[in-house]
């Protein structure tokens, strides 16, 4: 090969690595098995998957993580669970981007990411431990990102819904937060779009789970727990320095079913049952609707819980999985922003993780 002929090839290889996308995939359960079905369309044609693993199984073969049925091998087969095997198949990639998504809702995993940030990874995830709790670890994560590493959480709000994105681009362009409030949850959105008291909150429960809206233990979004996450996500981006213990949260777990293990509380879902009837029938009986909203006010007073509101208010008129954040800035102060869609569901999900990864370069 002539000089100048190595030379052209030499540059459209650096070119075409530059484009690529190495990715690891963490959790393969309903929003990591829809990512996975996105990386088989052409629009993920530069993205590799090098490695996937679930909470015991992994896989860094070219020729499994090619299968189509992946997600159903890891759970017979597979290497057990190794960072450093996976994190090796990144490094020794020739892509130039080196992505970890994290599409579990391990808080021990969440807690790494500033760290997989500031080794040169970046981190896109679905999971909110990191930046809706502990006000150390939303820091750390600040100054990993004030060092360069990208993080993209697009799921991590809405499902995706363009709430993160506008809330910083609002922010960047010199506005203030003012409160914000909504319905942050979507299986709870779902929950209470659907309880009119004819079929027992444990039956939606079920059908929500099954629709894959819930988180895997339910009780986190019963609890408020999930939704109080998004707030500080929110709020935190808004800049409010909130820690996890000031938010006011209502939950909906009875005392009885706190401590048994997830399923124990699966199996006794029915216990449910009277308490959110007896809530309905007195909202009812008020001509009001249940909705579990979400709040911060200009103090950054906040709290998640159970709420009547009579039927014209903006919270008694979703659908389905439907979100809502109402959003008063001193831009934005006559009438709030308000941003509403679906905010839950493993499509949604995985298109967020799959866009903050393409928009990566
Ligand atoms: N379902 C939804 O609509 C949405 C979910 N999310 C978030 O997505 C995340 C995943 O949710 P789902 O897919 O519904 O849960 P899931 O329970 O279906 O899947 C979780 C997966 O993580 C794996 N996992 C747990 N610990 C792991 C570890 N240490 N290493 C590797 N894998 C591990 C599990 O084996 C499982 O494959 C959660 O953080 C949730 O909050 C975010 C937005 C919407
Ligand atoms: N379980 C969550 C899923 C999205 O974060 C919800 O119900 O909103």
């Amino acid at each position: 090969m002539s000089a100048v002929l190595a030379e052209a090839s030499a540059a459209h290889a650096a070119l075409t690595n530059r484009n690529k996308v190495a990715l690891v995939l963490l959790g393969t359960g309903v929003v990591g098995g829809a990512f996975l079905k996105l990386l088989c369309t052409p629009v993920a044609g530069r993205l590799h998957l090098v490695g996937a693993a679930n909470s015991r199984k992994q896989q860094t073969d070219a020729v499994q993580l090619a299968a189509r049925d992946l997600r159903d091998r890891l759970k017979r087969e597979g290497a057990a669970r190794d960072d450093t095997a996976l994190f090796s198949a990144l490094d020794t990639h020739d892509a130039a981007l080196k992505v970890i998504v994290d599409a579990t809702a391990s808080a021990e995993l969440a807690s790494r990411h500033a760290d997989w940030l500031s080794r040169g990874y970046h981190v896109v995830t679905a999971n909110k431990s990191l930046a809706g709790g502990q006000l150390s670890g939303w820091r750390a994560l600040q100054a990993a990102r004030a060092a360069g590493g990208r993080y993209g959480d697009a799921a991590t709000v809405g499902a995706g819904l363009p709430v993160l994105s506008t809330l910083r681009r609002l922010c960047d362009c010199g506005d203030s937060l003012l409160t914000l409030e909504g319905v942050f949850s979507g299986s709870l959105s779902y929950l209470f779009n659907h309880y009119d008291g004819s079929r027992p909150f444990s039956v939606l429960l079920r059908e929500a789970r099954k629709l894959g809206y819930t988180e895997p233990d339910p009780r986190a979004d019963l609890s408020g727990e999930d939704v109080a996450r998004k707030l500080l996500i929110l709020a935190r981006n808004a800049g409010f320095a909130l820690g996890s213990d000031e938010v006011v949260v209502e939950s909906l777990v009875p005392e009885t079913l706190r401590d048994v293990s997830t399923e124990t509380f699966l199996e006794r879902l029915e216990e449910l049952d009277e308490p959110l009837a007896a809530l309905h029938e007195a909202a009812r009986a008020r001509g009001q609707v249940l909705r579990f909203l979400a709040r911060i006010n200009q103090r950054g007073r906040a709290r998640v819980g159970l709420t009547e509101v009579p039927p014209t208010h903006p919270a008694a008129r979703l659908y389905g999985t439907d979100n809502q954040f109402a959003l008063t800035t001193t831009r934005y102060h006559t009438q709030p922003l308000v941003i509403q869609g679906p905010g839950a569901g493993p499509e949604v999900t995985a298109q967020a993780l799959l866009g903050d990864i393409l928009s990566l370069g």
